[in-house]
């Protein structure tokens, strides 16, 4: 078993170890929940405060041309693409999760007007399959089946994560893409949990969703992207047909007449402030070798699994290939069990009704993070500390 000063070695071989210093992390905390919220980059506030202070106070509404707001969803859309194997003109920034995933499956649905079936994966985020039933409702006609019936023949749209939120699993994308298009079903790909984790590859994807403030560093509320795969761009349509997706926003016209190409996506005014921060998140990305990411986001969960092994079963798949970036473990008193870890500077988070997530966000988790992670699990399962009372209490937000 690996001990403390041998992770401090692959700390100081790691490939990506100058990248930390690109984030300002709290002293003393260990912080596995960039899979929640990603850590605050240290060029983040200079680059908020030229936005407010320059930009909006100084040009005022000639920021809208001046500082290229107007455009920030394409712009900001070009520079997410690598991360998700996309080019330029198919991505387009904005709105939240939830939105451009009623987007995507919207426009799916209307691609495939003879059928009548969506399938979801009821044990997906709860917000993707909440949209899909809303959608199905407000819709009337159409049924949503869960993705655990297996059968895709006469599905119009099949909607799925690649990693679990829950579980850490990683589909395969690949083969459950050509699954859902042998059976002549459109896909539509939640890359929440893979962004910024690890290579994403949406080629083979018709439609392709994520948020932006977990692995990527956004920040909280940062706003979301909608790849739309080029041979969709021409036919796809926006069902919230609002004026920014218009051929001519500017010219005030009566009727909606979509846009060219991916513009046809935004839907109303950009959240500039929010934007400001992903793009100060963007420019590190632009130098960050992906596949170094992926490489060090599977040591890291097999050096933690390896380091609790046995102690609490894992619901993560062993198979380093089937998992994600994060490890999930099982404790009948997992809530009291993270609050004791939390209270001992070891962040992770509780999700019921008895996992212990754990994120590893390579960019600034370190080796000896996690060997100082699981020997504070340890401790606390040992000597049985989650027992005290004040963290049987529940906080709103977990
Ligand atoms: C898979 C997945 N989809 C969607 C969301 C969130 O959607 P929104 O950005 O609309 O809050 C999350 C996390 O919050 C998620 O994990
Ligand atoms: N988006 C969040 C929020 O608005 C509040 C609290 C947490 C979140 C999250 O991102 C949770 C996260 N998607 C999860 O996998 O549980």
């Amino acid at each position: 078993m690996p001990d403390r000063d041998h992770c401090l070695a692959l700390d100081a071989a790691d490939p990506l170890r100058e990248f930390r210093d690109e984030f300002a992390l709290p002293e003393g905390v260990v912080y596995l929940v960039g899979n929640s919220l990603g850590a605050l980059p240290r060029r983040t506030a200079e680059r908020v405060r030229r936005t407010v202070e320059e930009e909006w106070g100084q040009r005022l509404v000639g920021g809208w041309n001046h500082d290229g707001w107007f455009a920030q969803p394409l712009t900001l859309g070009d520079r997410l693409a690598p991360l998700i194997g996309a080019g330029p003109g198919q991505v387009v920034v904005g709105n939240t999760t939830s939105i451009v995933i009623h987007q995507a499956v919207s426009a799916a649905l209307r691609l495939r007007p003879e059928r009548r079936v969506i399938v979801s994966d009821a044990a997906n985020f709860p917000t993707d399959h909440y949209i899909v039933q809303g959608l199905a409702a407000f819709l009337g006609g159409y049924e949503v089946r869960d993705l655990a019936e297996g059968r895709f023949d006469d599905a119009a749209v099949v909607l799925l994560s690649e990693v679990d939120y829950r579980t850490g699993a990683r589909q395969d994308v690949p083969e459950v893409t050509a699954r859902a298009h042998a059976a002549g079903a459109l896909i539509v790909w939640d890359l929440c949990h893979s962004v910024g984790a690890m290579e994403v590859d949406v080629a083979g994807a018709d439609f392709a969703v994520g948020c932006t403030y977990k692995y990527v560093n956004g920040g909280p509320g940062s706003p979301a992207f909608l790849y739309v795969n080029p041979r969709h761009l021409a036919d796809a349509e926006n069902v919230l047909s609002g004026w920014h997706g218009h051929a001519e926003p500017f010219a005030f016209e009566r009727d909606y007449r979509p846009a060219e190409g991916i513009r046809r996506f935004t839907v109303g005014s950009p959240h500039v402030l929010s934007s400001a921060a992903l793009d100060a998140a963007l420019d590190i990305w632009e130098r960050v070798p992906m596949a170094e990411v992926r490489a060090k986001s599977v040591a890291l969960t097999s050096l933690f699994l390896d380091l609790v092994g046995g102690r609490l079963d894992s619901v993560t798949p062993a198979d380093p290939e089937r998992r994600g970036s994060q490890v999930s473990l099982r404790h009948p008193d997992g809530y009291p069990v993270m609050r004791a870890l939390i209270d001992r500077g070891v962040h992770g988070d509780f999700r019921a009704p008895d996992i212990l997530r754990f994120g590893f966000a390579p960019l600034y988790t370190r080796y000896v993070d996690v060997w100082d992670a699981a020997a504070t699990l340890a401790e606390v399962l040992d000597k049985e500390l989650w027992r005290d009372e004040r963290y049987a209490h529940r906080l709103p937000v977990t």
